[in-house]
Formats: C-alpha cells, structure tokens, sequence
C-alpha cells in the first residue's frame, strides 16, 4: 500500500500518479488535499509520513509545488527516508542506494511523463544493501539517539 499526499500545488501531478498506480495495479490510499483550494504542505505531508513512521503503510508520495516543503516535512519522521528527485537516476539511487520510503515530487517542476517515470523507477527499484545498509544504520543510530 502507497500512501499519497499533495498540498494544491502537487494536486495536478497526484491525479496523474493515481492513474499510473491504478494502470499498474498498485493499491494506494490518497490521504489528500483533494481540490485546488490553498492548503499548507505540512498538515498532507504529516498525514502520509505519519503512516510510513509508523509502519500503517510500506512506501509514501508526497507532491508540492516545488517537493522542497514536503521533503522537509517528511524528513521529521523517525523512519522515514523521504528522497526529493528530479530525474530518473535520482528516482533510482533513491531505492538502490537510500531505500527511500517515501518519494517526493514537484508539481510545478516535472512534467507528467518524467513523474511518471519517476515513480516507476523507484517502484521498480530494488535496495542494493551492503555498505549502503551501513550507512542507513548511521541514521538510524542517530534517530535513536534524537528521538529517545
Ligand atoms: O512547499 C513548497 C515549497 O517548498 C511547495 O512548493 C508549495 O506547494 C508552495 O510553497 C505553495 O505556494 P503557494 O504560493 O501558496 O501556491
């Protein structure tokens, strides 16, 4: 299960990542905003990262304009590795090297189909493990050590 989030400026991009999920068979739940009305970033990235934190989902999308907001938002969450990409290897490194949970995306930054391919690559992506896995502990020690 994918969960998804966009404030308004993400909206737009998140209607066009439902459609490549539903074409691929992918369950997500849309934790919203859900029309164009101006919304705050924090208040969807927190609903998504929340669930990742907390295991409710394995993998989250956020989308803003820019995926700055939403990658610092993101961030926050002990658990989360939230990866803002702008191109395919990005999108790539973010599952092989960081094993990104949660992929962020702009909406006034990309068009549709690099999103699209975006978020295919990092689906279709495997964790590589070995050093890269030394490193995640790193962050992880230093989560339990922040978070205590
Ligand atoms: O969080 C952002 C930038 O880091 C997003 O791009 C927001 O979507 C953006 O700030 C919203 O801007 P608006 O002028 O309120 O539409």
């Amino acid at each position: 299960m994918i969960a998804l989030g966009s404030d308004h400026g993400g909206l737009a991009l998140k209607v066009e990542i439902k459609k490549l999920l539903l074409e691929r068979g992918i369950p997500f739940e849309d934790c919203g905003t859900d029309n164009g009305d101006s919304v705050d970033y924090p208040d969807f990235g927190e609903k998504v990262a929340r669930k990742v934190s907390k295991g409710e989902v394995e993998k989250g999308i956020l989308v803003c304009g820019t995926g700055i907001g939403m990658s610092i938002v993101a961030n926050k969450f002990p658990h989360v590795r939230a990866a803002i990409v702008t191109d395919s290897f990005m999108a790539r490194m973010a599952k092989e090297h960081n094993n990104a949970n949660i992929l962020v995306l702009g909406g006034r930054v990309l068009d549709n189909d690099g999103a699209r391919e975006m978020v295919s690559t990092w689906l279709d992506a495997a964790f590589e493990g070995g050093r890269h896995q030394g490193r995640l502990d790193k962050i992880a020690l230093i989560e339990k050590e922040l978070y205590k």
